[in-house]
């Protein structure tokens, strides 16, 4: 019967434990119950919560998940038929039913089907006219290593029609069969926000992958091409843009190349899901994962990377240009001041032992609860308007770092620099700033031009923007060049028609270095390339100085705001 309590302790969440519900279940040791069964019973009832939360006998919690298994679980309360939150909630199961028939007939429900679908769609949350209006439609990409997109909508999606306009699917529910082929991105396809793809074969099958439109750009600007030979990842997990990148490069291959995808990640648990997810995608024979390796500590003249010619980079940022993905729970709970009998109780004076998941239970302070659900986007965690303006010095310190030292690679020709925040430190400023240093100038990297850009994102619209008074002084630039940076900077903005989320990208490109091809048969580096080594294991580590900018500051000098940050109290 821990069930109920544990999942009450997993949303109460009092030690503050980061990171997705999913893997703060799969990353808790101690849990008696199973972590699927654990989300599958939040997920379940978040769905419901806007009309369960009006239980008021138990505490709110505890009262949503019992009271969803009591009137929508076919299995009824997971406990013995005696055990006290079995008998509490059974002694209002005729009084909750009826109120539930109620709550349906209120809202216009004539079947229960059709209220469950409608709690499917999320069309029981207020503001959902509102919000279906600036969805986010649920992107699908067909994973080209294992099928084809034909394929797919032969058999996963037989019997789906192929929408004229973004917005039908947009504005569909989630048991609408309907996709829009994407044309900027090769074997992409639109579906509507709401549908669940997450047990179909094709998805738990690595046949299709569920991503961002936004987050497919760098593997395709990148445009891969047998001459580049192997590609790094700097910063892969969860590994989306590294899966894309293996089909891209496969694709490749299969004109004659032999090349590779080698992925660093530093964090090694997420090296573990970055290792999950090559597997499934059948990426692994093009990909070596790094564990827990430092980009910035991979030294640029070894030998494993001599045959290294293009680099994405996806570092660590803001997440500002995340949006609220439509499959995150949001729990709605009954009002504290409400829970009238507990049959366990928080109460100071309570005889009572406490059970220890309820004693570390905080009071629910709000009445809603945002949980993101799953790992499958970034690492970022939304940062505090108060502590922006440092984090975003601390962000882009790191960033600039990481991107003049992919720079520094000695065959590399392309370069990558993606972010999926909407601000100017961490895009437009970061590539101003990395094509201004020595780094580029020596190794004659240049911005890719819009008129050179791939196919499907040279028609795209959304380019940089410039804000003037944001980097530092000592940087002039005259307005054509800033026109011409933005024009080679793509953007994506939320909430907008084209259903992406908030995101940038800039390509970086070289042409005289050696082929690579060539360069690998004989492991030396082209001479006059040397001078610049990189950085090298002693330096900070960055994400300490991401995380923590007071205790961590960043030793590097090339930050333009860094000089306001001197005598700061450390
Ligand atoms: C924004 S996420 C990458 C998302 C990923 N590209 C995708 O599309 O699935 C950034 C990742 O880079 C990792 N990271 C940050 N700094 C790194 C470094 N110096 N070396 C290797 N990995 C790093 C973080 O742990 C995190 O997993």
């Amino acid at each position: 019967m821990s069930l109920y309590y544990e999942a009450a302790s997993v949303l109460a969440n009092a030690e503050n434990v980061g990171g997705s519900l999913k893997s703060r279940l799969y990353r808790q040791k101690d849990l008696k119950s199973s972590p699927a069964q654990l989300f599958a019973l939040i997920s379940e009832t978040s769905k419901w919560s806007p009309v369960l939360k009006d239980e008021r006998k138990l505490t709110p919690v505890l009262a949503l998940l019992l009271t969803h298994d009591v009137l929508l679980s076919k299995s009824g309360v997971a406990a013995n038929a005696n055990h006290v939150l079995k008998l509490a909630i059974h002694r209002h199961k005729a009084r909750l039913g009826a109120e539930f028939t109620k709550a349906r007939l209120r809202r216009g429900y004539a079947t229960l089907d059709a209220f469950r679908e409608a709690a499917n769609d999320g069309a029981l949350e207020e503001g959902h006219a509102e919000q279906k209006r600036s969805r986010h439609p649920r992107w699908v990409r067909v994973n080209t290593l294992v099928t084809t997109v034909e394929e797919q909508l032969a058999t996963s999606f037989a019997g789906y029609e192929k929408a004229d306009k973004m917005s039908q699917v947009m504005a569909a529910s989630g048991s609408t069969k309907l996709y829009f082929p994407d044309p900027n991105i090769p074997n992409l396809l639109a579906l509507p926000p709401k549908i669940d793809l997450s047990k179909t074969p094709a998805y738990t099958g690595g046949r299709i992958i569920l991503q961002d439109k936004a987050s497919c750009f760098p593997a395709h600007l990148m445009n891969v091409t047998r001459e580049d030979g192997d590609v790094i990842d700097g910063c892969a997990a969860p590994g989306n843009k590294t899966t894309h990148l293996a089909a891209i490069v496969s694709n490749a291959k299969s004109k004659g190349a032999r090349q590779h995808v080698i992925a660093f990640e530093r964090d090694k648990i997420r090296a573990g899901t970055l290792k999950k997810m090559v597997k499934l995608a059948s990426a692994d024979r093009i990909v070596t994962v790094k564990s827990g390796a430092d980009f910035l500590a991979a030294a640029p003249e070894a030998q494993e990377f001599a045959n290294v010619g293009a680099i994405l980079l996806d570092p660590s940022c803001s997440g500002s240009g995340i949006v609220g993905r439509d499959d995150a729970v949001r729990m709605h709970l009954p009002e504290q001041s409400a829970t009238t009998t507990t049959p366990t109780t928080n109460s100071k004076n309570s005889k009572k032992r406490k059970r220890p998941d309820e004693a570390k239970a905080k009071p629910e302070e709000t009445t809603t609860l945002n949980l993101a659900m799953d790992d499958t986007t970034a690492e970022e965690t939304p940062v505090l308007e108060d502590k922006l303006a440092e984090r975003l010095i601390a962000l882009s310190t790191f960033q600039f770092r990481i991107l003049t030292h992919a720079m520094s690679f000695p065959n590399a020709r392309k370069i990558t620099y993606s972010t999926c925040s909407i601000h100017f430190e961490e895009n437009e400023g970061v590539v101003t700033r990395a094509l201004l240093s020595s780094v580029a100038k020596e190794g004659g990297w240049s911005i890719l031009k819009r008129a050179d850009q791939v196919d499907g994102l040279k028609t795209w619209k959304r380019r940089g923007v410039w804000e003037d008074g944001k980097l530092e002084e000592t940087i002039s630039l005259d307005e054509d060049r800033k026109a011409e940076i933005c024009e080679a900077c793509i953007r994506c903005d939320k909430g907008t028609d084209e259903g992406t989320m908030g995101f940038f990208v800039a390509a970086f490109v070289r042409a005289a270095v050696p082929n690579p091809n060539v360069v690998a048969t004989n492991g030396h580096v082209a001479a006059g390339d040397e001078e610049w080594n990189g950085f090298s294991d002693d330096d900070v580590d960055t994400h300490r100085a991401v995380q923590d900018l007071e205790t961590s500051p960043h030793p590097t000098s090339e930050h333009p705001n860094k000089k306001k940050k001197k005598g700061k109290k450390k």
